[in-house]
């Protein structure tokens, strides 16, 4: 069955007027945060503190830095999975870098550093500057969904351990007579949020509770918000964390800026969120090994470890 383009995914406005910390306004937003993680997974919302001309800057910059020869991309490295540069034969339109700590100035100085060893002000600042607007987003949502919980005791500890992973991914049109599968690799991310940007190329398709996929529409003044398997767990199953998959129709490029959350707590259900109709799913885990089990380059080894494979 052909997806859906349907307007069905919750729209969020987390900064409306009347929504105030405290307000009862507040307490019925941060209701509506949470419902919609529990029922889809994502939800999109506006966020004008990311201006126009940032957005324009932040996608002019990726495509400088997609043209950087391959020897410099390779440069980006890192014994974290997927935070370099990223290229693999089941995502053949697909390329994508990654910049640790993108919120401090050493993350995106170093960075720039590697693919313009002269320098490149302009993409280091908008890049800055865009990863610190879309880290306060991601502060916001997390705050509204502890507090719906009645754990807000746990957001400060858990946003100290927070650490940031920018990944600018590009979606390449194919060239003449170039057959591709593109079944666009469903995943679910192993982030605890995700929060997703799009130079309005669509692509972006999601997966419904009931098995339907839908695409999301391309994001123009929207972000696109997504739990990931950490903060499902951490919820202890309440959070939902949607398949999701790109499928560009390869007319345009598609420039996504993916802003991922990790925690540095053990991720572990707060007592609160454990009874007897939720008893506990998961044993607690670390953020980053749940990364590594599910990486496309270490799969062979963990099937190799599951199998009991004595090399
Ligand atoms: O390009 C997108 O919209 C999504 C990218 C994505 O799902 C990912 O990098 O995990
Ligand atoms: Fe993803």
């Amino acid at each position: 069955m052909n997806p859906q383009a349907a307007a069905e995914l919750p729209i969020v406005d987390l900064f409306d007027e009347n929504c105030k910390p405290g307000t009862a306004a507040w307490v019925s937003k941060c209701n509506d945060v949470r419902v919609a993680l529990e029922e889809y997974g994502c939800f999109l919302t506006p966020y004008h503190q990311v201006s126009s001309q940032l957005k324009d800057q932040v996608f002019t910059s990726m495509q400088e830095l997609f043209d950087v020869p391959l020897e410099n991309k390779v440069r980006n490295t890192s014994e974290k999975p997927y935070f370099g540069y990223f290229k693999h034969p089941s995502i053949p339109l697909s390329e994508s870098m990654g910049i640790d700590h993108p919120t401090t100035l050493d993350g995106t100085q170093s960075f720039t550093r590697l693919m313009w060893p002269n320098g490149n002000q302009r993409f280091r600042e908008s890049v800055h500057s865009y990863a610190t607007l879309v880290s306060q987003l991601d502060r916001v949502v997390k705050k509204m969904v502890f507090e719906s919980y009645g754990v807000g005791k746990y957001y400060g500890s858990h946003m100290d351990s927070t650490s940031y992973l920018l990944r600018l991914i590009k979606y390449r049109v194919p060239d003449e007579g170039e057959e591709v599968e593109n079944c666009g690799f469903p995943h679910t991310d192993k982030s605890f949020l995700t929060i997703l940007h799009d130079n309005q190329v669509a692509g972006l398709q999601t997966k419904t509770k009931d098995g339907r996929w839908i695409c999301v529409e391309p994001s123009g003044s929207m972000f696109i918000v997504m739990a990931g398997d950490a903060f499902l767990a951490w919820s202890n199953g309440r959070v939902h964390s949607a398949t999701h998959r790109v499928v560009t129709e390869g007319k345009q490029t598609r420039y996504c800026v993916a802003l991922f959350s990790f925690s540095g707590e053990r991720i572990e259900a707060p007592v609160e969120l454990i009874d007897e109709a939720h008893p506990l799913m998961f044993k607690p885990f670390e953020n980053m090994d749940l990364l590594r089990l599910y990486s496309l380059d270490d799969l062979q080894k963990y099937s190799e470890v599951f199998n009991g494979g004595a090399n």
